[in-house]
């Protein structure tokens, strides 16, 4: 039978998706929850992930620690980029399974995807062409990621799931002004401008490329919702080795329209200027979400309320900031 409670160990806890993913289990009654923060447990050192498996005796893993960024920062960093993750998974993965864990969640990211695949992406387009250069190294590592679990799979016969989701954002995000994503920049840019009467706000790029949000809720709930399926139902709709499934909204936007979105959100009111000098990345990324639609899954934020949920968190970590 199906231990009613088990022993998770949730990596990356105190990120913008491991957070989420916490508060989703908690949310549905699970109690044992393991957490380590990197100062505490560093992922990239094979010994300590050992020891620690072996002491913590884990039933699950939602391996959400990871080197994460916006375009700027894979770009600038893709050293760290392909590096740490490639440490990350590969420790996590191996340690995992020489524990006997029975069941881990790795997470990827759509980026896994050829730059000019054809859309939206289904789950079988990974490998079928040039990857984006800006974050080709990153890319590459969570490829890696998706073939690490598989070939676990393929010759130990263990449970590990792959989810490759869309851009995210929401409560818990780094809105680092360069090494941040789009949505927490643009938030932390517009607020700025807004409280310093700013009369225009400047966006990276053309404005043109398309990008698909999720907000993180809806991601840490359809990260529950994988690991809870029975393997067969899992097993069902990836290929015969297990492998990943994407997760996103199944909604894209372009730059352009998210910008005026989020000024709107926030209240801004002057103009909005793009600064072409400053790359797109990928054109479009608008992931084919069927398999997980037939699983009895699907994204229930939409963007906007999103946004706002999103401001509000923003406020009130400036607001704690302050007070402190
Ligand atoms: N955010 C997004 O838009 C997307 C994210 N994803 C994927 O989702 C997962 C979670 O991302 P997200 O929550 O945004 O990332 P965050 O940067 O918000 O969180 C990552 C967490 O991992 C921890 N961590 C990083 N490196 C190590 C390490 N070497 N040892 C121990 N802990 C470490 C970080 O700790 P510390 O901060 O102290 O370093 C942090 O708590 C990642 O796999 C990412 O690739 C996929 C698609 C989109
Ligand atoms: C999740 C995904 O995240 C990264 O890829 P990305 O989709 O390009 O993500 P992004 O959020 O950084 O940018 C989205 C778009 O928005 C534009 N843009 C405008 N103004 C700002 C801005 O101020 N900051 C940022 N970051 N982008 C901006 C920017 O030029 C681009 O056209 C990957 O490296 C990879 O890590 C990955 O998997």
């Amino acid at each position: 039978m199906n231990n009613p409670d088990p022993r998770i160990y949730v990596a990356g806890h105190r990120g913008l998706v491991g957070s989420a993913i916490v508060r989703a289990l908690r949310a549905r009654g699970y109690t044992n929850i393991v957490t380590r923060t990197h100062d505490e447990l560093e992922l990239t050192d094979q010994d300590a992930v050992r020891a620690f498996f072996r002491a913590e005796r884990i039933d699950h893993v939602y391996l959400a620690a990871a080197r994460v960024g916006g375009i700027h920062a894979n770009n600038s960093y893709p050293a760290e980029f392909i590096y740490d993750n490639l440490m990350v998974q590969a420790n996590v993965v191996h340690e995992a399974w020489r524990a006997g864990v029975g069941r881990l969640l790795f997470l990827g990211s759509s980026c896994i995807y050829p730059r000019l695949a054809q859309q939206p992406i289904r789950e079988e387009y990974l490998m079928d062409g040039a990857l984006e250069p800006t974050n080709e190294p990153y890319a590459v590592a969570k490829i890696a990621g998706i073939k690490l679990c598989e070939s676990y799979n393929r010759q130990y016969g263990t449970d590990f799931r792959s989810v490759m989701p869309t851009n995210l954002y929401g409560p818990g995000d780094n809105y680092h002004p360069q090494n941040s994503h789009v949505i927490p920049a643009l938030v932390r840019r517009f607020h700025e401008a807004k409280a310093e009467g700013a009369r225009e706000v400047v966006i990276w790029g053309s404005g043109k490329p398309m990008r698909e949000f999720l907000y993180v809720d809806d991601m840490a709930a359809a990260s529950v919702h994988v690991m809870s399926l029975p393997l067969e139902s899992y097993a069902a709709v990836t290929d015969p080795m297990h492998s990943h499934i994407n997760v996103g909204s199944g909604n894209e936007v372009s730059i352009h329209e998210l910008a005026h979105l989020v000024g709107e959100v926030v209240g801004f009111e002057g103009r909005i200027v793009f600064d072409a000098t400053k790359p797109d990345g990928t054109p479009r990324k608008l992931l084919d979400v069927s398999k997980l639609r037939s699983l009895g899954w699907s994204a229930n934020t939409p963007l906007r309320e999103g946004l706002h949920r999103a401001y509000a968190a923003f406020l009130a970590v400036q607001l704690a900031d302050a007070t402190a």
